[in-house]
């Protein structure tokens, strides 16, 4: 399960190359009502280092993002306010506390100074490389990682500002082999706090680290959602917060053509598809089908026909997930193969058109109309026009379709 969910964070990540726009007003919480509220509408605004504001617009951001706009200038106040923030994945999370933290570090101090722990070892790497680019201009902020296999010499002391890795290892390093001073910490990140909690362990770890914290230090915490059992973590790891929640935009069937295609068999459905294929200049796709094995079947005829495809399968490591999508992304390949479970919570916005060879439907067979629009579906007005093409070879499947038709009234 807590595997599922760190890939599930992760593949979204690796997919995703813009920010999810939203036009959903931010739920501010001030831990002192009678403060000012300063929101920001460009970076400027937040008079950052000049190393960083290159660093910023060096990776293409012209102003913060929605959720930026308010945790920016309280994760940047003095003195040090602490934040719960919850927004959905691609919103602009990790860029806000990378920036916080580079504001924090003084390069002239060589020891550890922000902590950020991580789920695994994959989404702490991801941050990292947010702190690389946004910190480009700023060589003298250092950066290591606390996870499993890097193995430091016993006694040694981190001269690096900021450590960045996962709750066993830099508690860890925090207590038993003492190669960072928690005392010396002014920024506590914890991203991720709803992966974070589905494992077995990290729980009780992050809070034994954030125990070691001095009082002043400035903690923050991110989720993607906020059940109630993560808002309970929260409060536990952040004391006295400021809390900022944004809705996730509501998903539309409105801006989406949809077609179904009514066929005899598998292989007619197979042709189907290639007859389309055709017709239609399509940017990039995504194809569904039900199990493996269908799968890897569609995705070797349509390469014996002469299309680059990329296969998407349960049974692949993590990494090798990640790479596959990673190319679909840069758009080494056009076509993107995979199974319903295994594509379950990832999110495709960029895809213009949408296959399902095979509909949707859960363990007893039921139309699953969630995934149905999630995998269709677009948000909000800045979503663009797809097509989505839906297969059906049998009576059954016909009657799925009409019973996720009934359900969204299209
Ligand atoms: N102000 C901004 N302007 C333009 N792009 C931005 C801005 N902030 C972040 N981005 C980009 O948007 C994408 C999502 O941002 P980010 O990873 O920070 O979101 P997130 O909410 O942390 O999502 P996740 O939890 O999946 O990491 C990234 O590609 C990032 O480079």
């Amino acid at each position: 399960m807590s595997y599922n969910k760190s890939a599930q964070s992760l593949l979204n990540k690796l997919i995703r190359s813009n920010l999810v726009n939203t036009t959903n007003q931010v739920e501010v919480l001030q831990k002192d009502p009678s403060s000012p509220l300063y929101s920001v509408r460009s970076f400027e605004e937040l008079h950052l280092k000049p190393q960083l504001l290159r660093g910023v617009y060096g990776m293409g951001f012209n102003r913060p993002s929605k959720i930026q706009e308010t945790a920016l200038p309280m994760m940047l106040a003095e003195p040090a306010q602490n934040l719960i923030a919850q927004s959905q994945s691609g919103t602009g999370k990790t860029a806000a506390f990378v920036l916080a933290m580079l504001s924090h570090v003084d390069p002239n101090l060589n020891h550890p100074q922000c902590l950020c722990v991580s789920p695994t070892y994959e989404l702490a790497l991801q941050t990292g490389k947010v702190i690389e680019q946004m910190g480009k201009h700023y060589p003298e902020v250092k950066l290591v990682y606390a996870i499993r296999g890097n193995k430091l010499p016993r006694g040694m002391k981190l001269e690096e500002q900021i450590v960045i890795g996962t709750p066993g290892t830099m508690l860890d390093w925090c207590s038993k082999f003492r190669f960072i001073d928690p005392k010396k910490i002014k920024v506590f990140v914890l991203d991720e706090a709803d992966v974070m909690i589905a494992t077995q362990g990290h729980q009780d770890q992050s809070i034994r680290i954030q125990r070691m914290l001095p009082k002043n230090c400035q903690m923050l915490l991110f989720s993607a959602t906020f059940e109630e059992s993560v808002w309970s973590f929260a409060q536990r790891i952040v004391p006295e917060p400021n809390i900022i929640k944004l809705k996730r935009e509501e998903e539309t069937l409105d801006t989406i053509k949809q077609y179904y295609v009514l066929c005899n068999s598998k292989e007619e459905k197979f042709q189907a598809l290639c007859n389309i294929y055709g017709g239609i200049t399509i940017a990039q796709a995504m194809i569904f089908c039900h199990t493996r094995k269908t799968a890897g079947w569609l995705a070797g005829e349509l390469s014996r026909e002469g299309h680059q495809v990329a296969l998407l399968s349960g049974e692949m490591q993590v990494e090798q997930r990640a790479a596959v999508i990673e190319r679909f992304r840069d758009g080494k390949e056009k076509v993107l193969v995979t199974t319903n479970v295994c594509a379950r919570g990832i999110d495709v916005e960029q895809v213009s058109v949408v296959i399902n060879f095979d509909l949707p439907v859960d363990r007893e067979g039921n139309p699953d109309n969630e995934t149905y629009l999630h995998r269709i579906g677009r948000t909000g007005r800045f979503g663009k026009r797809g097509l989505a093409i839906n297969m059906v070879d049998s009576k059954m499947s016909m009657n799925i379709l009409n019973r996720i038709q009934d359900h969204f009234s299209k």
